[in-house]
């Protein structure tokens, strides 16, 4: 596979290596230039700026959102967005889905798991290769999320795309991905996540060949760190950990096709160069990458299992505090100690809803049937918890501190009830026997 880094400005990818350079930080305000003397100094908006480039703001929050949360990147590029944002045709969504999307499907409740989704042999990139398995909130409302899973077998090379309808999260499972955006470019691998804001625009390279992954689109406001509470100062995902692209430009005048999705609609234009032609910026408005295994768990070190809520990476608020429009939660390695303890996830009703994936290993509560690259929903009060052999085993074992290795599943939980996409409703893909795992669980009552 073509991988476009030569089109792209030298500063982008280390000569030693070849791997993208980055800046530190996470809502930091960055600074960065591809070409000495691109970014103004001192004003944002020149009579005429460095290099004769076209300044132009992207605003991630209403101009008057509060100075802590207001988010905005200055783009000086080679051709205003206006160039790139006209002529647009709608085209079919493929599998894309955006909510509300509720009467896709008419599964009855129940516990709903799917194996790995196969990377087809017939081309596919991350836009076409995009399939959505759940969606839950309203785009329009600005609530809620989609879950997707991507399966690709080539570059995007020429196709770009931005989304109307929310900000991405990718969290590849398999194979690396190289993300070129306006801002730069980042390289993500198993274990790694990145968040593209939301009207960035971007393409998924390969560089390694087919890849797949989970995405969460967050319709709602933007994903940002968790209070830490009691925990205090330190732990969790520290700002430090993420990790924003040095600015990097596309020289490209070749066609190319500009997708959007906006309001669950995909459109495209044609375009006679790369819009991602932006040389320098500055801004607090950008992607970032974050690896999974930079998270410091924090958990019970005397007795009983707390709830997941200790493992949130990042966090999207609702207008209910508390309550989040998503969770992005892991399950990271960790040793478990605690004594006179069941250790696994206890059994539970929970009232948000719960969409888990797994990146790589085994998890705790489900050794068997949920395999990396498979995903499970159980949606707002849904019983479910472990099954009848964990059950078994976790009751008698010898509480030793044990450390969970090699693993690391996550689940993206919202407090918007999730509905299955038709596709993902389709009964060769869904696990159908995924509810007898607990068929073994007998009648438990000793009185005697
Ligand atoms: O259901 C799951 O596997 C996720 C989960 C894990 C846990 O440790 C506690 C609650 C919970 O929902
Ligand atoms: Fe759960």
């Amino acid at each position: 596979m073509t991988v476009h880094t030569n089109a792209f400005s030298e500063a982008v990818l280390s000569p030693r290596d070849g791997s993208p350079a980055y800046m530190t930080g996470f809502e930091n305000s960055f600074a960065t230039e591809a070409v000495a003397g691109a970014l103004p100094v001192m004003r944002n908006s020149p009579q005429k700026a460095p290099l004769g480039l076209y300044a132009e703001q992207l605003s991630g929050t209403a101009f008057t959102a509060p100075r802590h949360s207001n988010k905005r990147t200055w783009f000086y590029r080679v051709r205003p967005s206006v160039l790139h944002g006209r002529g647009f045709r709608e085209v079919h969504a493929g599998l894309i889905r955006t909510a509300p999307c509720r009467d896709e499907s008419r599964l009855p409740i129940a516990q709903l798991r799917w194996p790995p989704i196969v990377i087809p042999d017939e081309p596919c990139d991350f836009l076409s290769g995009l399939r959505t398995i759940a969606t839950g909130g309203d785009a329009h409302l600005q609530l809620g999320m989609a879950a997707h899973v991507y399966v690709a077998n080539r570059s995007m090379a020429d196709r770009y795309f931005y989304n109307v309808d929310g900000e991405l999260l990718l969290v590849p499972q398999h194979n690396l991905i190289r993300v070129f955006t306006e801002c730069g470019v980042i390289d993500a691998g198993p274990g790694e996540i990145v968040i593209i804001p939301k009207g960035m625009k971007f393409k998924v390279d390969l560089p390694n060949g087919p890849a797949r992954g989970y995405v969460c689109e967050n319709y709602g406001s933007y994903l940002t760190l968790p209070e830490r509470g009691p925990i205090g100062a330190n732990c969790l995902a520290n700002p430090r950990d993420f990790l924003a692209p040095v600015a990097g430009y596309e020289d490209k005048e070749t066609p190319c096709e500009l997708y959007v999705k906006s309001l669950g609609r995909l459109y495209v234009t044609d375009l006679p160069q790369s819009p991602l032609d932006v040389v320098a910026w500055h801004g607090n408005f950008a992607p970032v990458k974050y690896d999974l295994r930079r998270f410091s768990p924090v958990g019970s070190v005397l007795f009983d299992h707390p709830d997941p809520s200790i493992y949130t990476v990042l966090t999207s608020a609702s207008d209910m505090a508390g309550t989040a429009n998503v969770d992005f939660v892991i399950f990271p390695e960790r040793w478990v100690v605690m004594e006179s303890s069941f250790r696994p996830p206890w059994y539970h009703m929970n009232v948000m809803s719960e969409f888990m994936g797994l990146i790589y290993g085994v998890y705790d509560a489900k050794p068997g049937g949920f395999v990396p690259g498979g995903m499970s929903l159980h949606n707002a009060l849904i019983a479910h918890g472990p099954d009848a052999e964990v059950f078994e085993k976790a009751s008698r074992k010898d509480l030793v501190p044990e450390r969970l290795s090699g693993t690391m599943a996550f689940m993206f939980e919202t407090r918007y009830p999730l509905s299955a996409t038709a596709y993902a409703s389709q009964l060769e893909l869904l696990d159908g026997a995924y509810p007898d795992c607990w068929d073994g669980l007998a009648r438990k009552f000793d009185r005697s």
